[in-house]
């Protein structure tokens, strides 16, 4: 058997960068050959095998991207890590797309390039499958073939669940399909009910861990005295109330994706024991010594601003620049064009009782779906459609089985403004008054019960009580 050690390429333009990292690496077993630019390293290339490419992007030769280009043309079968110092989500999507296994942010712990690096090669020790290095053939750079991280797709690939032909939609498509492959983290935002949670189950799906687990964590749901017990596990008897071993979270996605719902909720001081779970693949169980080591990737979602958290110092910057290699913005309903009524429809097949008459919507429905704002997404036009459906009489559904809120939209943006007064302020504010004269008209309808009012904004409780709390509004007003 082929005892040689894993062989890596290192290219980066920084001499104390590019030897730190080939010591730290040679020390930790690996073969390191070290090239100081882009033309160097497509050299080495050509006449050696490697088990591994570390490659910066900012050097000399690279403008273009031509070493990862040419990595994935002609050396398809040898894994890739990008190491910048200069990351942006162009060059990110970009990287991924032409099939990189991960792309870290300098100054990058060793810890985590080792983790990195041990993910990145295969399980069988790649030096008895190394391929000879191929000839390039005279800079004519091959297509990507079609089974690579990120081939370029020619259809609009089959997207199951997820709904949508808007171009935004397509290019959030597009975007999934491209990082699936890989192991980047991808940050998921939107507002309330736009589908993240969806989306991140596109990507597991889609990715090699899709037979594993997604376990999706709700950072709401856990009080912070208890986020190490949740996420890491336990031992018998290790705190009060710990009456027998118990696995935590992170445990259950080892091979499979962690989704950290509604992280931007996530305290300060969770936030930096979960930035080290990211950087090192391994958690002590509260309780134990000795860490555990897991596989994971690690997707995220918020509905909030995370790098106005950052810049308010809520969320710390290093974590967001981990989560936020890849950032995937989710647009509301009301900018998604004619999707409302392809996911109209949708929803109407799937929820309608075998055998329902139901087939439509009334010109008149659909005229009231375009011009509501629809503050829940998507969520909210599930829940209207699933209450018309109980409410309609005919083979179409009536304006009349709407909700009041979406009959007449006008009802909540009047709020004392009227229309020549609205021209005056920014449209964020324009928005807000229109979302805080929704939440009082959903209060007052439902004397103040919050559960209630969720339930018809098609919004979770932890959702409306957010809503609540940013627009200073207190339920207990509307009590009867
Ligand atoms: N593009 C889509 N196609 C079909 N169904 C969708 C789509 N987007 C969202 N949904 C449905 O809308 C509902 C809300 O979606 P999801 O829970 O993913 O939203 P979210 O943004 O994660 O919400 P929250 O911020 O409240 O956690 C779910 O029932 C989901 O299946």
């Amino acid at each position: 058997m082929n005892q040689q050690p894993p062989k890596i390429l290192i290219a980066d333009d920084e001499p104390l960068y590019r030897e730190t990292t080939a010591e730290f690496l040679r020390e930790e077993g690996f073969e390191c050959v070290c090239v100081e630019d882009a033309h160097d390293a497509i050299d080495v290339l050509q006449n050696h095998s490697f088990d591994l490419i570390l490659s910066d992007l900012n050097m000399p030769g690279n403008l273009k991207l031509e070493l990862l280009q040419e990595g994935r043309t002609a050396y398809p079968e040898t894994p890739m890590i990008i190491v910048t110092g200069v990351p942006s989500t162009e060059s990110a999507i970009e990287s991924v797309r032409l099939g990189v296994t991960d792309y870290l942010l300098k100054p990058v712990k060793l810890d985590e390039l080792l983790v990195a690096v041990q993910r990145a090669l295969p399980a069988q020790p790649r030096q008895t499958q190394r391929q000879e290095a191929r000839p390039q053939n005279n800079g004519h750079a091959e297509p990507l073939p079609a089974n690579i991280a990120g081939a370029p797709t020619t259809a609009m690939p089959e997207f199951g669940d997820v709904i949508g032909q808007s171009p935004k939609m397509l290019e959030v498509m597009e975007i999934v399909e491209c990082v699936a492959p890989s192991n980047t983290s991808v940050l998921i935002t939107g507002e309330s009910g736009t589908g993240k949670e969806i989306i991140a189950r596109a990507i597991h799906n889609r990715s090699q861990r899709g037979s594993k687990k997604l376990q999706v964590i709700d950072c709401t749901a856990i009080p912070d005295s208890l986020f190490e017990s949740a996420l890491f596990g336990h031992v018998k008897g290790s705190f009060t109330g710990a009456v027998k071993d118990q696995a935590g979270q992170l445990k259950a996605a080892d091979g499979g994706t962690a989704f950290f719902d509604e992280l931007g909720e996530l305290p300060l001081v969770s936030q930096s024991k979960l930035l080290r779970v990211i950087q090192e693949q391994t958690f002590t169980p509260v309780g134990e010594d000795k860490p555990v080591r897991v596989d994971t990737r690690f997707l995220c979602a918020t509905n909030r601003d995370l790098q106005a958290e950052v810049d308010a110092e809520r969320f710390r910057r290093d974590l967001f620049y981990r989560l936020a290699v890849i950032h995937i913005e989710l647009p509301p309903l009301r900018q998604r064009g004619d999707d409302i009524f392809l996911l109209a429809e949708y929803f109407l097949d799937q929820l309608r009782t075998p055998g329902s008459s139901v087939h439509g919507f009334s010109a008149e429905t659909l005229d009231c779906f375009r011009r509501y704002r629809w503050p829940g997404n998507i969520r909210e036009l599930r829940n209207v459609i699933e209450r018309s459906l109980t409410l309609t009489k005919g083979d179409q559904v009536q304006a009349a089985d709407l909700p009041a809120a979406i009959l007449d939209p006008s009802d909540a943006t009047s709020e004392s403004t009227g229309v020549d007064d609205l021209a005056e302020i920014s449209r964020d504010e324009a928005l807000d008054r229109a979302d805080r004269a929704y939440l009082s008209a959903l209060l007052e309808r439902h004397d103040g019960v919050i559960a209630k009012a969720a339930r018809q904004a098609g919004l979770s409780r932890q959702g409306m009580n957010k809503l609540l709390k940013r627009h200073d509004i207190d339920a207990n007003l509307y009590r009867g």
